[in-house]
């Protein structure tokens, strides 16, 4: 949907390991679009609303089974998307959100082991058909993720989990990316800052986006 100013609501989710550097972007995304003359909504998964906030922090600091997991994930996801997401989209702002499923599916599904079908179910089941427009996924090895965090920040959860699980995750996203070619676009995270930015930027350029 269009609003006053003829934009359409546009849906952009940064995935990746922890340490991939997708906040280091987001926020000089969001600034750009801003003096581009976007209306930008900033949120993150899990998270985004007071609720999906308050799950956040059972997920991230309280151990639990991974069926658990996952639904505790896509309760926050679905009052995320009804309170913030969808009402933005129809509004014709562009949301900018520090992950969404795909992170589910790489760190549940394939970090955890959880049984990828039903978080195909549960995906269908609260999202509706709602997908992002674009996905950037920051692939980047697990030992560099490591070293570029070291010292950086207290870990959580899944942030103490060792290389071997990140191995599996970015494999998840890898997986991901190859069954939604048309929304993925695949960053080399291990450039310096810059040439990750101008890949970035590239490919938003390329589909009309800045
Ligand atoms: N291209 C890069 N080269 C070196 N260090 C980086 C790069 N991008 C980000 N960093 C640093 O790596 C750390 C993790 O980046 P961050 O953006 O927080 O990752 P994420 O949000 O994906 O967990 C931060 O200290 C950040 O300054
Ligand atoms: C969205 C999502 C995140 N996560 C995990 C990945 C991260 O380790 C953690 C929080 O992500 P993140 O927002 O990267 O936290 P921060 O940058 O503040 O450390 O949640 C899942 O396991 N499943 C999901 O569906």
């Amino acid at each position: 949907m269009s609003n006053t100013a003829g934009h359409t609501g546009v849906f952009i989710s940064f995935e990746g390991i922890d340490g991939a550097g997708k906040s280091t972007h987001i926020d000089t995304l969001a600034a750009r679009l801003r003096s581009a003359g976007r209306d930008v909504v900033l949120t993150r998964e899990p998270g985004g609303t007071a609720l999906a906030e308050r799950l956040r922090e059972l997920v991230l600091h309280q151990p639990m089974d991974p069926l658990t997991e996952s639904l505790l994930i896509f309760a926050a996801r679905r009052d995320h998307l009804q309170q913030v997401i969808e009402p933005a989209l129809a509004a014709g702002r562009v949301v900018l959100c520090d992950r969404f499923t795909d992170a589910t599916f790489a760190y549940q599904g394939a970090g955890r082991g959880f049984d990828t079908a039903q978080l195909e179910q549960l995906e269908r089941w609260v999202q509706q058909g709602r997908q992002p427009d674009l996905t950037f996924w920051f692939d980047l090895p697990p030992e560099v993720a490591a070293e570029r965090l070291s010292g950086a920040r207290v870990p959580d959860r899944f942030e103490q989990q060792p290389a071997e699980f990140f191995r599996r995750v970015n494999d998840g996203y890898r997986a991901r990316a190859q069954t939604h070619p048309q929304r993925f676009i695949r960053l080399d995270a291990s450039q310096q800052r810059d040439a990750v930015w101008a890949d970035l930027e590239a490919a938003l350029t390329r589909r009309g986006l800045l």
